[in-house]
């Protein structure tokens, strides 16, 4: 394997266009499908079945908004109801105060709700798992509490009747089916928004953030910067279709308009259909909506709110017999089946990738440095006045014992763990040394880390991890796909390319992990023990992997216990101790050391080598 491997291109077919993708089976099935809502009412012409087909499509409109948040980033808000409420409060009070046409009104509401999403979830973002939503609600309960109190501009709890000037201009009609035109329109847009960032680098950032953190970061990725992204988008458009259902409803009420149950609901539809799906919510909506309204109408006022049964026992058969939901359980087999009608197959071909740069600078020349570092954890001293320096172009093998601190070390080297003091300084593309402080200022600045323990995006495919780390320098999909499948190829995963990360054994999934940090693109790579569980044979061609990086030009640090391994790499060697750096050197100066034989390599490694 020789450096030139990881530039090399290969033949480049051209990107699908728009008309084979509008040409494309998963598309042309997707828009007939979803033409049937509007289609099917139109036809049979019944007031009720319109209004069913209406509050599908603000509900499946609501969850897909809301998908953004709470199934791609996983961030389980149950307050959502604020941006609906901010949506119909806003626009009907713009109408009854300026006389500014709902058209409009919904816009300036929808970037308030945004901006409410971004203030909401930017203190909220650092709270976990049920805690956030915990958080999610009690907004949502001072935002309605607030609406009942000032009352003189929201009408308080005796509510608000939206001005009736029926016409297109105004959005009131006596004739129901014009409604459904509009909430076709919204439900259209909002898919296409859920779709448009699912395949983009926003979505695969979202996915990465919600599956783990830490990797996410050690993509380069912002993880609050992305969060709020889709806060903002998700709130926005949820206010988009709030403002058009106050239309539709002609009267607001804090009771209903901020209110819980429905809050619950919109999440309820994409759990059902799938989470984090972009088909998901519409087909939660589609199998609940209609189950509830036949029961409000069947059950009537003799079983006031039993309709809210047909929701949990709904909710309560999906998760326990598919807990991915209908589109996470059937939709790889569906989507199988309709690559094969006219016109389907890959529209992701292979495109060949860009060269990657090579890393320039005078050799030798220092390119990470970590200075007195010292770390502790309690009355634990992990690391001791640890000074480290890696010169550009080296391969630096880091031993020692178990619990020397090797890997606390490392977490203060890429940014993970700030240390109790000293300092780290890291030699940027522009050739300035920097401090960087947060661990995805240290991944944009060129240092690349794998972790000890694997952090997979295990729902994701082999390749699409690897595209995780390709994004951070490549922002088109294609591009990163070409240069996640060069990656693939050069740690050999290429024929695990389309394979569930989850379903990887760990010599794979170390494999991976190397394969995501390379995908950055990085100048300098920190390896925390990358051959431990590979077979001899991987060992081998890991060692070679590293030496032809290396040879790329990227300057490496690597933590092992595989003697063999990191002696043949290595050029120098820092032994660590209890915290502390007992010896540095050539590999095999360092072997031979007395402390270090002591505290490490025992007298049969020395013995074992014949010295
Ligand atoms: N987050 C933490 N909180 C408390 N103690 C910690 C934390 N992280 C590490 N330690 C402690 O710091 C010491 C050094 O741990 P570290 O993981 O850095 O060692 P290591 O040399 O990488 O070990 P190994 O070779 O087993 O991976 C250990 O005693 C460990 O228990």
């Amino acid at each position: 394997m020789d450096a030139s491997v990881i530039a090399t291109a290969s033949p480049s077919p051209r990107k699908p266009g728009l008309a084979t993708r509008l040409l494309h089976p998963r598309f042309y099935c997707a828009a007939l499908g979803m033409a049937l809502l509007l289609v099917v009412p139109l036809a049979i012409n019944s007031p009720f079945l319109t209004h069913v087909a209406v509050t599908i499509c603000v509900f499946a409109a609501l969850s897909s908004a809301w998908n953004i948040m709470g199934g791609y980033a996983g961030q389980l808000s149950l307050g959502h109801a604020v941006f609906y409420g901010i949506g119909g409060y806003g626009t009907a009070l713009l109408i009854q105060h300026f006389g500014l046409s709902p058209w409009i009104g919904m816009w300036p509401a929808a970037a308030l709700a945004a901006l409410v999403g971004a203030a909401i979830g930017y203190p909220c973002f650092r709270l976990r798992g049920p805690f956030f939503s915990l958080a999610t609600i009690a907004f949502l309960e001072v935002t309605r509490l607030l609406f009942i109190h000032f009352d003189w501009i929201t009408g308080g709890s005796a509510g608000l009747i939206v001005p009736l000037n029926p016409g297109w201009a105004w959005m009131i009609f006596y004739d129901k089916t014009n409604y459904l035109y509009i909430a076709f329109g919204l439900l259209v847009f909002a898919v296409l928004v859920a779709w448009w960032i699912r395949g983009s680098r926003l979505g695969y950032a979202l996915t990465a953030v919600r599956e783990r953190e830490d990797a996410a970061l050690a993509a380069g990725i912002d993880n609050t910067g992305v969060k709020l992204r889709a806060v903002m988008v998700s709130a926005g458009l949820t206010a988009v279709v709030g403002a058009f259902h106050a239309m539709y409803l002609t009267f607001l009420e804090p009771a209903t308009m901020f209110s819980l149950p429905t809050s619950i609901e919109i999440a309820m539809y994409a759990l059902i259909g799938g989470l984090g799906t972009v088909a998901g919510p519409v087909f939660g909506a589609l199998l609940v909506v209609p189950l509830a309204e036949a029961a409000r109408v069947w059950l009537g006022a003799s079983a006031n709110g039993l309709h809210g049964f047909v929701y949990g026992t709904a909710l309560v058969v999906i998760t326990l017999t598919m807990p991915a939901g209908l589109v996470g359980t059937f939709g790889r087999r569906v989507t199988g089946w309709l690559d094969r009608l006219p016109g389907g197959g890959n529209l992701a071909p292979a495109l060949a990738p860009p060269p990657v740069a090579r890393p320039q600078g005078t050799p030798g020349e220092t390119m990470l440095e970590g200075r007195d570092l010292v770390r502790r954890f309690g009355g634990l001293i992990a690391t001791n006045n640890v000074s480290i320096t890696l010169k550009r172009g080296e391969i630096l093998g880091v031993i020692g014992p178990n619990g020397a601190g090797k890997t606390t070390l490392f977490n203060q080297l890429s940014g993970f763990l700030a240390p109790s003091s000293g300092t780290v300084t890291v030699r940027g593309p522009d050739g300035k040394l920097v401090e960087p402080r947060a661990p995805d200022a240290f991944a944009r600045l060129g240092v690349g880390r794998t972790f000890q323990i694997v952090q997979p995006f295990g729902k994701l495919t082999v390749l699409e991890n690897i595209m995780i780390g390709a994004f951070m320098r490549h922002a088109d999909v294609a591009e990163a796909r070409a240069v996640a499948l060069r990656t693939a190829k050069l740690v050999g995963l290429d024929d695990v390319a389309e394979v569930e990360a989850r379903n990887l054994p760990i010599g794979g999934l170390k494999r991976l992990e190397v394969a995501r940090t390379l995908a950055t693109e990085p100048s300098i790579l920190l390896l925390d023990e990358v051959m431990a569980g590979q077979s001899q044979a991987d060992t081998q061609r890991m060692v070679q992997l590293i030496r032809t990086i290396r040879d790329s030009g990227v300057s490496i640090i690597a933590i092992e216990h595989n003697m063999h391994a990191i002696m043949s790499i290595s050029d120098r060697i820092v032994v660590v101790d209890s915290g502390r750096v007992i010896a540095e050197g050539e590999p095999r100066a360092v072997v031979q050391d007395r402390a270090v034989i002591e505290a490490y390599l025992g007298e049969d490694f020395v013995d074992a080598q014949g010295h």
